[in-house]
């Protein structure tokens, strides 16, 4: 995860972005649900109660077809009809003179426009009236029926401040609606409406003929944003920092591969060597080059941060192309022990050129001048393909020495190993880790081993660090050791001092 992290470097504002943007998110995506869920739960209930109501206007009917079929007489039969309608506030005959029943006053005498102007009695119809005879000033639902050869009917008065206020909501808590007004041609219910600031959202029944208005109560909305921002905020901060972190990465890796470019052309690249050592007599038989970079902003740029960015942008090639007219630079006045090795680091793609084989001829003559020989290490981090088998021989028929590199860690297995063309096998120091430990792994390192021996390989151990580990190698028969032990990779002017005190010795 460090390394993760360490392959950019944010700026305070995109860090500020990428801690503000999830709060932004989330939030929206909150207030996105909430009014989703809220306004669903408000149209439930909305069309919950209309439905009800559709139920009271059914009965209502029913209630009209009994008045209708009363004698004038008959007045006292209606209030033992209704005695037991709680929703109703009672039952008006009327005939084309007056409205002479009430099945809450018995006989009355009372102007047919007592309710509504007189020529909306002729319609059978569903009115929201201000108020009753019964009750002044308390509005009603009333529902008209009317026989038009005998111009006698009903009326059913229906309870509307009972039934708004008996507005069934859900169980929760805050309230989900904080105002009902229930509409119908016009007219309200309660006859003025006192909505506050909250949204009001309308619920028109199936028949197109009530209308309800819900006013979103402002203390559920914002219980549930927060419920919804509280879990949506860690999961939003997750997904932005690891797509924002992803980009920049991205981004930051395209910037590198452009300085990769530039830092070739400036030659910011340089070696170090670290000495490999003959386990038998303890001489340094050669160097391993190992490839460093002075980047003009980042300073010193370790390898394995910028080699795989090298490799996936395609700049391998012309960075190791580099690295060996570097070295052959460096080694062009120095004066080597005859047979001294020199080893590349190569990856599979650099055989992928198709001058290859005059590069390496060229390497191979110009080290060759000054006695050294150049050795390629086969990174193998990538899958060796047979075209690479191919190239590695060709390479060995020109007198080049191959080993693979960090054996064990990459995609080689052991069984390819039998039918490789190598000349030297360089053991990974997860393995050298290994010794004095009683670990499956420890075991595979003599496995390895023994079957470089029986390959016939040239055996290198790299990451040596105690004298255990030199000691445990030099009596498996293994032939070079390189590691700590002996000595850190170092610039050209430290190797010079240090061959010339190693071979005082
Ligand atoms: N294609 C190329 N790859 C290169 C080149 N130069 C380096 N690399 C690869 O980068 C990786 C890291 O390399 P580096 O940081 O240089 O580390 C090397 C040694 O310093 C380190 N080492 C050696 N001895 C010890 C030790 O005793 N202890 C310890 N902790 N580290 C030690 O090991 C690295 C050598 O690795 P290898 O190449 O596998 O022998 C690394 O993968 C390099 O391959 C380049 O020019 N081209």
């Amino acid at each position: 995860m460090r390394r993760f992290i360490s392959t950019f470097s944010l700026t305070s504002k995109q860090w500020g972005l990428l801690l503000l943007l999830p709060i932004f998110f989330s939030m929206s995506i909150s207030y996105v649900i909430t009014s989703y869920i809220v306004h669903g739960k408000a149209r439930e209930v909305g069309n919950f109660n209309l439905e009800r109501l559709e139920e009271l206007l059914a009965q209502s009917e029913s209630i009209n077809q009994f008045a209708i079929t009363l004698k004038e007489g008959d007045c006292g039969k209606l209030s033992e009809y209704m005695r037991f309608k709680p929703y109703y506030r009672g039952v008006i005959l009327f005939n084309e003179k007056a409205m002479y029943c009430s099945s809450t006053a018995g006989d009355i005498d009372l102007p047919l426009n007592s309710l509504l102007p007189e020529n909306k009695l002729a319609d059978s119809a569903h009115y929201i009236v201000p108020e009753t005879p019964a009750r002044s000033g308390v509005p009603a639902i009333i529902s008209i029926s009317k026989n038009v050869e005998t111009h006698r009917g009903s009326i059913v008065v229906i309870e509307g401040e009972y039934f708004v206020d008996a507005f069934i909501q859900p169980e929760v808590f805050p309230r989900l609606v904080s105002n009902v007004v229930l509409g119908l041609h016009g007219a309200t219910l309660p006859s003025v409406p006192n909505f506050g600031d909250g949204e009001i959202i309308s619920v028109l029944a199936d028949d197109k003929e009530f209308v309800i208005l819900l006013e979103l109560s402002r203390e559920f909305f914002r219980h549930f944003f927060w419920i919804y921002f509280g879990v949506s905020l860690p999961i939003c901060f997750i997904i932005v920092l690891l797509s924002g972190l992803l980009f920049l990465r991205k981004k930051y890796r395209h910037s590198l591969a452009d300085d990769i470019r530039s830092g070739i052309e400036n030659e910011e690249f340089f070696l170090v060597y670290q000495p490999v050592i003959c386990a038998e007599d303890g001489k340094s038989k050669g160097v391993e080059a190992l490839v460093r970079w002075q980047h003009p902003q980042m300073g010193l740029v370790r390898p394995d941060l910028f080699i795989p960015i090298a490799e996936e942008g395609k700049l391998i090639v012309p960075l190791t192309n580099y690295i060996f007219e570097r070295a052959l630079k460096d080694f062009a006045d120095m004066k080597v022990e005859p047979g001294f090795r020199i080893a590349f680091n190569v990856a599979p793609e650099h055989f992928t050129q198709d001058d290859i084989e005059s590069k390496f001829i060229h390497l191979r003559d110009s080290l060759e001048r000054i006695g050294v020989k150049p050795l390629i290490e086969i990174t193998e981090r990538q899958l060796l393909t047979p075209d690479i088998f191919q190239c590695i021989e060709s390479l060995r028929q020109l007198g080049i020495l191959v080993a693979i590199d960090g054996f064990g860690t990459g995609q080689t297995t052991l069984s390819l190993l039998q039918t490789m063309p190598l000349d030297y096998l360089k053991i990974d120091k997860c393995f050298i880790d290994t010794i004095g430990q009683d670990s499956v792994t420890s075991h595979v390192l003599d496995t390895i081993i023994e079957l470089s021996h029986k390959m016939n390989y040239v055996v290198v151990a790299e990451g040596v660090e105690t004298q255990e580990q030199a000691d445990y190698l030099t009596s498996r028969q293994v032939h070079f050791l390189q590691g700590y032990l002996f000595a850190k990779p170092m610039k050209l002017a430290d190797l010079k001092l240090w061959l010339v005190e190693h071979f005082k010795h």
